[in-house]
């Protein structure tokens, strides 16, 4: 993290601890506000919930706030948080989300990750033990998957209240969206859909900026700019890359766009938690300006544009190490400015180790990390978004990479 990150993070501690509430609770005051809430939870849509699970449920949240330690305006609303991460491809929403996972926060996060692609890398690249991890990748998730995620959220609360035997008593909602995904519809699942609007409040719309790659993305369709627009937080990420001036001019473009999201410059996606988690910074007139019908279910029709497709290489043959080298030397050197984002776990033949690499642009990272498990597939599995991509020239030069030993084998 470099010194900006930091004289940022000590300023807003300083704001966020002057607004935390602090209050000497009674047992008066304790009972007062239980019953209310109680009165609040029955007026709930609950047939598939269970109430003692919600009289529980009431009593920590009423204890929680009497002692102090959740935000003011948190007192009146029980509900579950939710936050959504947005931001174009590669700008840094998984690392964000392994920051929260990992960062000594206490609570439990359920996380959504929808993927644009057929197959998930993702799951693999997140780091958390305690939290669950559910993948959407049948779809965008805002376009053909809002009713799975209408349902994931469902089952979510089900499992939090009710009496499912995979029982899961998470504190908040994280959703990563695909980085071609309009927040607007997302947002709009969990704000018109009544159930999910009486169980969960949204906290903030988080939006990473690639600061390295924004001016090329900002050019490529109305999504990069629906997700600055639609950002209650906005993340400057890659500060590392670019100099000040640049960083500079990019947030007077960024603050031309959304006039009142706070704008934080990051390294990995790295920042104090309190900036983003609990903020209770989501503002829905200002989402309303931006979209007016944001509230009418169903109104959006969203394509993205035709040009922009991701492609799937995959086999369970080991590679050889040489070849991949000189297939992504290629690849790079000819195709960087068209693949948007790309991320492969990698089967190299006589290596023990799953070799990961993934990459934006000409900024390509490959590590070795654990060991694959006796008890798992062996698989490479690269997945490109780009726009006008060349799948056959992508396919060919991938197959010429399977070890030939194994080739001549088979
Ligand atoms: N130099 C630099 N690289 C970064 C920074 N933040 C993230 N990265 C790298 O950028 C790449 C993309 O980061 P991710 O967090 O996977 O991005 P994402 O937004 O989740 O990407 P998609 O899931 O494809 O939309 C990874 O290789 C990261 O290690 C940063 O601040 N500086």
């Amino acid at each position: 993290m470099n010194n900006r990150c930091n004289d940022d993070s000590t300023e807003w501690i300083s704001e966020c601890n002057d607004s935390r509430f602090a209050m000497g609770c009674n047992d008066d005051d304790l009972a007062m506000e239980r019953n209310e809430r109680k009165q609040q939870a029955n007026e709930h849509d609950v047939d598939q919930l269970i109430e003692h699970d919600i009289d529980q449920w009431i009593e920590h949240e009423v204890d929680q706030s009497m002692m102090g330690s959740r935000n003011a305006d948190e007192i009146d609303d029980p509900r579950i948080p939710v936050t959504i991460v947005t931001g174009f491809l590669g700008a840094g929403k998984t690392t964000l989300l392994n920051h929260l996972l990992t960062s000594d926060h206490g609570q439990k996060i359920a996380v959504i990750v929808n993927e644009f692609g057929e197959v998930g890398i993702d799951h693999e690249l997140i780091i958390g033990a305690e939290d669950e991890i559910i993948e959407m990748n049948n779809g965008c998730i805002c376009c053909t998957v809002r009713g799975d995620l209408v349902k994931i959220a469902l089952q979510l609360l089900d499992r939090k209240f009710g009496m499912n035997e995979r029982a899961y008593h998470f504190d908040r909602i994280v959703i990563e969206t695909t980085g071609l995904a309009d927040p607007g519809p997302v947002i709009q699942t969990f704000l018109a859909e009544d159930l999910l609007a009486q169980f969960f409040k949204m906290d903030a719309v988080i939006t990473l900026v690639d600061a390295c790659h924004a001016h090329l993305h900002l050019h490529q369709g109305p999504e990069a700019q629906a997700q600055i627009a639609f950002a209650d937080i906005l993340l400057l990420n890659k500060s590392d890359l670019v100099n000040m001036e640049q960083l500079t001019a990019l947030e007077a473009r960024l603050r031309h766009m959304n006039v009142s999201a706070p704008i934080y410059h990051t390294c990995q996606s790295t920042l104090d938690i309190r900036y983003v988690l609990d903020v209770n910074a989501f503002d829905l007139s200002h989402k309303l300006d931006i979209r007016p019908n944001l509230l009418h279910a169903h109104h959006h029709h969203h394509h993205h544009e035709d040009h922009v497709r991701s492609i799937v290489l995959q086999d369970e043959r080991p590679m050889h190490l040489q070849k991949i080298n000189q297939f992504m030397d290629e690849w790079l050197i000819n195709h960087a400015e068209d693949t948007y984002r790309y991320k492969g776990i990698i089967h190299v033949d006589q290596v023990d180790r799953r070799v990961v690499f993934q990459g934006v642009h000409m900024m390509l990272g490959i590590n070795t990390d654990r060991n694959w498990r006796d008890d798992e597939l062996r698989l490479t599995r690269i997945v490109i978004i780009g726009k006008n991509l060349d799948e056959v020239w992508f396919q060919q030069r991938f197959a010429d990479c399977i070890a030939e030993s194994t080739e001549s084998a088979l």
